[in-house]
């Protein structure tokens, strides 16, 4: 088995994970939640479409700002408490749902809230390969999503055997990820937060860095997000 570390892109054709813990992950993983089905779109226009067809309601954001008729931004917990009889939410982000679109390998997706849980199911499903995946932000590196990797990784490099490789990128940010002293003053400083910070998401930032609170894992198939 080998266990890589990415940006944007996955090396793998077996098992990605795909990280934006700034906030898309987390969103993705709470709305289950909230509802049956999870429809990610890569346009606002397509996602309007989707939500007419499917009866949904429509959640996301450009550059942290909810996006014009959407009920919701991309926030974890507004998601998760959103009152409605509709069973589907269609979600389109800035990053994270984007990035989603070209892969070809079994997707999964991680991010600080659950990470120790994405790990065992990726450790349980891989044959050959794990990639995490960065979103990052605007294609560059994010340091919250570094961080957030380093967190799944550290739970994948336990269950690893000594004839399995890991890369030193991904080394990398599991030594990053253990700096518990300086891990919330540094993630609420990075370029994202401060966005976040300015459209008056901080109780987002606040949630989205906390580690393994749900066992919720969810896989990407066939254009729809399920609960696996
Ligand atoms: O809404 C978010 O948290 C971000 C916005 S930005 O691109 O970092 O400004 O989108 P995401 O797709 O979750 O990175
Ligand atoms: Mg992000």
């Amino acid at each position: 088995m080998k266990v890589t570390l990415s940006l944007e892109k996955t090396q793998s054709k077996d098992v990605s994970i795909v990280v934006d813990a700034l906030r898309a992950s987390a969103t993705m993983t709470t709305a289950f939640n909230n509802f049956k089905k999870v429809i990610p779109s890569f346009t606002p226009e397509e996602a309007r479409k989707i939500a007419k067809t499917e009866n949904a309601v429509l959640a996301g954001e450009r550059l942290g700002k909810k996006l014009d008729g959407f009920q919701i931004g991309n926030s974890p917990e507004k998601v998760e408490n959103y009152k409605t009889d509709k069973d589907t939410l269609v979600l389109t982000t800035t990053n994270g749902t984007r990035i989603m679109e070209a892969m070809n390998s079994t997707v999964l997706i991680g991010s600080f809230i659950n990470g120790k849980a994405v790990a065992k199911k990726a450790v349980e499903i891989a044959t050959t390969h794990i990639d995490l995946v960065m979103a990052g932000r605007k294609h560059n590196f994010a340091l919250e999503d570094y961080l957030a990797c380093g967190e799944i990784l550290y739970w994948i490099k336990k269950e690893l055997k000594s004839t399995d490789e890991i890369s030193e990128y991904a080394i990398g940010s599991i030594l990053a990820s253990r700096d518990e002293e300086n891990f919330k003053e540094s993630i609420l400083n990075t370029h994202s937060s401060q966005i976040l910070k300015k459209l008056g998401h901080t109780e987002d930032i606040t949630y989205c860095m906390q580690k393994n609170i749900t066992n919720n894992v969810v896989m990407y198939k066939n254009n729809k997000l399920e609960l696996i």
